[in-house]
């Protein structure tokens, strides 16, 4: 996926100069992004549920939602695959797991909120290569900052693994709760939702997927 609106490396630099362990502080790609959309949207939201938008408290509220949707949307002008242009040689041909990893997106069905964690594995192809492990918290970061939901987004992570790692095998867990499944609805809160996809040896051999899911979710 090309950036529409900037250079995806631009993009890309933007955002990891404002990444703080893995997370995204700062400034947004404003520019990359219809703000002034945003802003009249959220001011006719302000009029449909009763408010007064021009009433003090709220005058500067559709243009913080607009800079904040910048921020919780900017991985949609990010190309995942610039995430993983470092790799090292290092002749590991064991599983390297990163357990953990905090996961905040907003479900594409009401945009709220849902997080928890992820958790990524891959054991290194023949060629025994392997990537700096901030990488895998940055790729999380890349296909969260969109409207998702929980399947794809593991999915996802996993696909671009296999695809710029060429890896032997891969796993991805994801745990996370949503709000709308909390906040509205059916006011369920605490119920995680647990979604995974293998791939690769991993996906072929069921020791060695039962051997990295007992390191994941340890019992
Ligand atoms: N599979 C999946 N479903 C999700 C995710 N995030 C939210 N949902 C669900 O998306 C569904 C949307 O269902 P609809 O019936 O169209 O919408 P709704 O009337 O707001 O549904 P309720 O939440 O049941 O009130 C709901 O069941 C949500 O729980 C996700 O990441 N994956
Ligand atoms: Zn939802």
């Amino acid at each position: 996926m090309a950036a529409s609106a900037t250079e995806p490396d631009d993009v890309l630099d933007y955002i990891a100069a404002r990444l703080v362990n893995g997370r995204l502080t700062g400034r947004p790609v404003e520019d990359a992004i219809d703000l002034a959309r945003i802003e009249k949207a959220v001011r006719e939201i302000l009029i449909a549920v009763g408010e007064n938008p021009d009433r003090d408290g709220l005058q500067q509220t559709p243009a913080r939602v607009a800079r904040a949707y910048a921020e919780l949307f900017a991985g949609l002008r990010v190309d995942p695959a610039t995430v993983l242009t470092t790799t090292f040689e290092a002749n590991h041909e064991e599983l390297v797991l990163v357990r953990d990893i905090d996961v905040m997106s907003l479900c594409e069905h009401h945009l709220l909120p849902f997080r928890g964690s992820a958790h990524i594995g891959y054991i290194p192809g023949p060629d025994g290569r392997i990537t700096g492990l901030s990488k895998l918290a940055r790729l999380v970061e890349v296909f969260a900052r969109r409207p998702q939901v929980q399947e794809r987004l593991t999915v996802q992570i996993a696909d671009l693994l296999m695809e710029r790692l060429s890896p032997r095998g891969v796993v991805v867990v994801l745990e996370c709760e949503h709000m709308c499944m909390a906040m509205r609805g059916i006011q369920k809160s605490g119920a995680k939702t647990i979604t995974s996809a293998v791939r690769g040896t991993l996906q072929r051999d069921a020791k060695s997927r039962a051997e990295a899911m007992a390191l994941i979710i340890p019992r």
